[in-house]
């Protein structure tokens, strides 16, 4: 009988490593700046009542890890005994085109968007980092949370959720996890969260404004990571003040279509900035990253886990189907 060859969820965790994972996502990043990413606006389907589901194809041009690949996710935000995020890659040769695994990509989907919120912390705001503020107390605010605290030295981690008890419930499982030096702490309101604050990050996807321009620090650099239909998480008022980065054109110029509506301008991607290919503003401002996620982070992702799994496994027939 033919075999598919299924790297699961638990087997992933085991795979994943922040310092693989940040090197994996910033080539994957400058990649696309380097023209050797191919990637379309992925497709995004609603499925009403705010469920929706994207199909990310791509493929990443490298000789030493190239990768094909297409990852689908499903976002069904009331779900509760099931995580509202959920999504398998399906990794194919990258010559020919034939299928070599399907991965489960919703822990690499975590991972990946806050190691591309590292890059872009990295390029943008790389010094001073004191106040670490997360809006949003779910998956991704989590791994913001650990990723971020890894990476740079913050003395303190702020969470503000619009359901109290979940943002004290995180920051007391960080504390008590004791893998960080930072306190984790819960706030009672956006503007307490934010006020001071030399980093942000954004996870809620939310239809309504949270975020006013009045209660940040002059320079402070936002990860815009929440997606969705009509997220407007952060007021224009802030988006007008701010040098506005993205990851890439193609999902900025379908996905991002309400922030050129207002004028704004993005100055580039991550990737440029890593190439040198533009630079860091000169004079003190707010930096915001526009996270979308990309497909070739997926397709990079995939082939890391997949040659550490085969070589960790020893695996001897790579094929899908034997
Ligand atoms: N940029 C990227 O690459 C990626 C972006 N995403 C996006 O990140 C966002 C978060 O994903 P994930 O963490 O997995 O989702 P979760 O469902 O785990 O968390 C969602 C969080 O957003 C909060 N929230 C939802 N709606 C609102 C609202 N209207 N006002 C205030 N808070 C709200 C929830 O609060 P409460 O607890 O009160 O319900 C919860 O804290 C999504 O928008 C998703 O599309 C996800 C993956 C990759
Ligand atoms: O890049 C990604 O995988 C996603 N971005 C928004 C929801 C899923």
């Amino acid at each position: 009988m033919d075999t598919l060859m299924y790297i699961n969820e638990n087997r992933v965790r085991e795979l994943l490593d922040w310092d693989k994972v940040f090197e994996v996502t910033e080539k994957a990043m400058e990649a696309v700046a380097r023209n050797r990413a191919i990637q379309n606006a992925r497709s995004v389907t609603d499925l009403n009542q705010s469920n929706l589901l994207f199909v990310m194809p791509g493929r990443l041009n490298d000789n030493d890890n190239g990768a094909l690949g297409c990852k689908i996710v499903s976002y069904f935000p009331q779900n509760t005994n099931l995580p509202p995020l959920m999504a398998n890659i399906v990794l194919m040769d990258d010559a020919t085109g034939a299928l070599q695994a399907v991965i489960a990509a919703t822990e690499i989907t975590a991972w990946r968007t806050a190691a591309a919120s590292a890059v872009a912390t990295k390029y943008l705001h790389n010094e001073n980092n004191k106040i670490l503020a997360i809006i949003g107390a779910g998956a991704q605010a989590k791994i913001h949370a650990v990723c971020l605290s890894y990476f740079f030295k913050f003395e303190e981690v702020r969470v503000w959720n619009r359901n109290e008890e979940r943002a004290m419930k995180l920051v007391a499982e960080l504390n008590d996890d004791g893998k960080s030096k930072c306190r984790f702490t819960a706030c009672g309101s956006v503007q307490s969260c934010v006020a001071d604050a030399d980093v942000l990050v954004t996870t809620t996807g939310a239809d309504d404004t949270l975020l006013k321009l009045e209660w940040l620090k002059q320079d402070v650099h936002i990860n815009a990571v929440g997606v969705s239909l009509n997220c407007r998480e952060i007021d224009d008022e802030v988006y007008k003040a701010s040098n506005v980065y993205i990851d890439h054109w193609e999902g900025a110029r379908d996905e991002l279509k309400h922030l050129l509506d207002i004028g704004i301008q993005f100055k580039g991607q991550i990737g440029d900035l890593i190439c040198g290919s533009i630079k860091p503003p000169s004079e003190k401002s707010i930096t915001i990253f526009e996270s979308l996620g990309m497909a070739v982070e997926d397709c990079a992702m995939a082939r890391m886990i997949y040659d550490l799994h085969v070589e960790k496994s020893n695996v001897t027939d790579k094929r899908v189907v034997k």
